[in-house]
């Protein structure tokens, strides 16, 4: 089975580096249209999908319960509160449900595709670790595992290339998945104007 892990923090924490750009409202409604469209990414994919798989929203956020609920997929809470430890405790959790394979995909991705999704799956034929990288290669935006797997979460600063060297560490083959919409992800000003942009108002 293929379990798809969709982190999302606490809305009222969510996003803070739009703190300047957003009032926390708009940053909650952003949020929530992020996450959205990275759950229809995913039902799309899994509707591709001949294997079995299972969507979770990770969250403490009882209103991303409910956005779970409403969007046909499941609810994960996380009682960490820290990203890490929120999806390894998922990891464990997803091997106790019969997960063979665990994908990754934050929940800011306003244009990741099902496409995307599969490409993150149909690596792992050939590799360990498939990791999507931000636009500045400095981020993970997805990361796809077969379970049980030795490597660690190390999602914060500069995660990509800390993910590939301890997979290198634990001698796991890796494949990059760079694709334009695997790799945007809206963290700061800069990105909320091209969102903007692109005629999405945030
Ligand atoms: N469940 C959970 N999700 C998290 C946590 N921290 C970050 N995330 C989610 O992981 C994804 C990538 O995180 P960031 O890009 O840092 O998003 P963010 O934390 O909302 O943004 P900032 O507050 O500006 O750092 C987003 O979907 C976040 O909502 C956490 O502690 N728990
Ligand atoms: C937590 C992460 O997201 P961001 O870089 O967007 O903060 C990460 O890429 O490891």
């Amino acid at each position: 089975m293929i379990g798809i892990a969709i982190p999302i923090k606490r809305l009222q924490f969510a996003k803070s580096r739009l703190a300047g750009d957003l009032a926390p409202a708009a940053r909650q409604r952003l949020v929530l249209t992020l996450a959205q469209h990275v759950i229809n990414a995913a039902r799309q994919a899994t509707a591709g999908f001949t294997m079995p798989a299972r969507i979770w929203l990770v969250s403490a956020d009882p209103a991303i319960a409910a956005l779970a609920q409403a969007g046909g997929v499941e609810w994960l809470p996380d009682r960490c509160e820290e990203l890490n430890a929120a999806l390894t405790e998922a990891r464990s959790q997803f091997q106790n449900a019969g997960v063979q394979t665990m994908i990754v995909l934050a929940g800011d991705l306003p244009l990741v595709t099902a496409a995307d999704v599969a490409a993150l799956y149909d690596a792992l034929s050939e590799a360990d670790l498939a990791l999507a990288p931000d636009q500045q290669q400095r981020g993970t935006n997805a990361l796809a595992l077969r379970l049980p797997s030795p490597l660690p979460f190390l999602f914060g600063l500069d995660s990509a290339n800390r993910h590939l060297a301890a997979a290198a560490r634990l001698g796991l083959r890796t494949r990059l998945i760079m694709t334009p919409t695997l790799a945007f992800d809206l963290d700061d000003s800069e990105r909320l104007r091209q969102y903007c942009a692109a005629e999405h108002p945030a």
